[in-house]
């Protein structure tokens, strides 16, 4: 394998596109150091306008201005009621607000849901890519993700916004996503991955998302001969006297619904049940020290 970090220490993630709906790394061990590390880069498809995703990270928490109806602001008051996550203020730097897809089109801008939209299929495409790699049968697939391509698993966006003028914490505290696969934007540095026992800041690739894969996809290949990794990743505090003074990224987080069960292949490759995801959620939470999810 090519190695990974540069002199400088940075990590260089391996690089894929989606080409017809099918995931494509751009050199011959890309996949493979893709799985190892839990992570990758993906092309943003040229046709695709990231800028009302980063206008809707910097906006969001801003006040509603009484008598309008825009909804790039007003989310840190809005109680988003038909959802299950909504807005939170973390302990780290970040605020967050998380909606699942089927009420973007109810709480988000229309150009914002747009957007999503194409970042979901993308990451669908990038989903069904990465169990190519992993060999996981096509035949499992929908009982995994409880039916992600007929839109029955659970997928939501997560828009953060670093407020670094919050000093002596975290920018996001270190965690693996809890799902199958992540797609980040983001407009500028400061993602870091743990790698072989050290925090190493990831090179960006001009023009590309960060792909992560989590905890679903860990415990479905663990015993399997290609497993996933579920990559350990963090923001480290912001300086107020950065050149930026905020730092925002959006996501398309997709894995299986609370109410289903977590699956994994045997070293023989038969499929089992392994735990609830709503369980095995709460457990990580009450182990990382944090509240989860009042709604679910
Ligand atoms: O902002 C980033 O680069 C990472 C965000 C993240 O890890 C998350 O939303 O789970
Ligand atoms: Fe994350």
């Amino acid at each position: 394998m090519t190695t990974v970090v540069d002199n400088e220490g940075h990590l260089h993630l391996p690089t894929a596109r989606v080409t017809a709906g099918r995931l494509l790394f751009d050199a011959a061990e890309g996949a493979d150091q893709a799985l190892a590390l839990g992570a990758f880069c993906l092309a943003v498809p040229e046709d695709l306008d990231v800028e009302p995703g980063l206008r809707f990270c910097r906006s969001f928490y801003e006040p509603a201005e009484p008598g309008t109806a825009d909804r790039y602001r007003g989310h840190r008051e809005d109680g988003h009621a038909d959802s299950k996550l909504g807005y939170e203020d973390r302990p780290d730097q970040v605020e967050q607000l998380q909606l699942e897809s089927h009420l973007w089109s109810r709480y988000l801008p229309e150009e914002v849901t747009a957007l999503l939209e194409r970042m979901k299929d993308l990451t669908l495409d990038a989903l069904y890519g990465v169990f190519d790699v992993a060999g996981i049968p096509e035949h499992d697939r929908e009982t995994v993700t409880g039916g992600a391509r007929q839109d029955t698993g659970l997928c939501y966006t997560t828009v953060n916004h670093y407020r670094a003028d919050l000093s002596d914490r975290a920018g996001i505290v270190e965690h693996s996503d809890s799902g199958f696969i992540t797609l980040i934007c983001t407009d500028q540095p400061g993602y870091e991955i743990l790698h072989e026992g050290r925090w190493r800041p990831v090179r960006e690739e001009p023009g590309h998302f960060v792909v992560n894969l989590g905890d679903a996809f860990r415990v479905l290949t663990r015993k399997l001969p290609r497993p996933v990794t579920a990559v350990y990743h963090r923001v480290p505090e912001l300086r107020p006297d950065g050149a930026a003074h905020h730092r925002s990224s959006f996501t398309i987080y997709m894995g299986p619904r609370y109410d289903m069960m977590l699956h994994q292949y045997a070293a023989d490759g038969t499929l089992h049940e392994y735990q609830g995801f709503r369980d095995f959620s709460v457990e990580k939470s009450k182990k990382l020290g944090y509240e989860f999810h009042s709604r679910i």
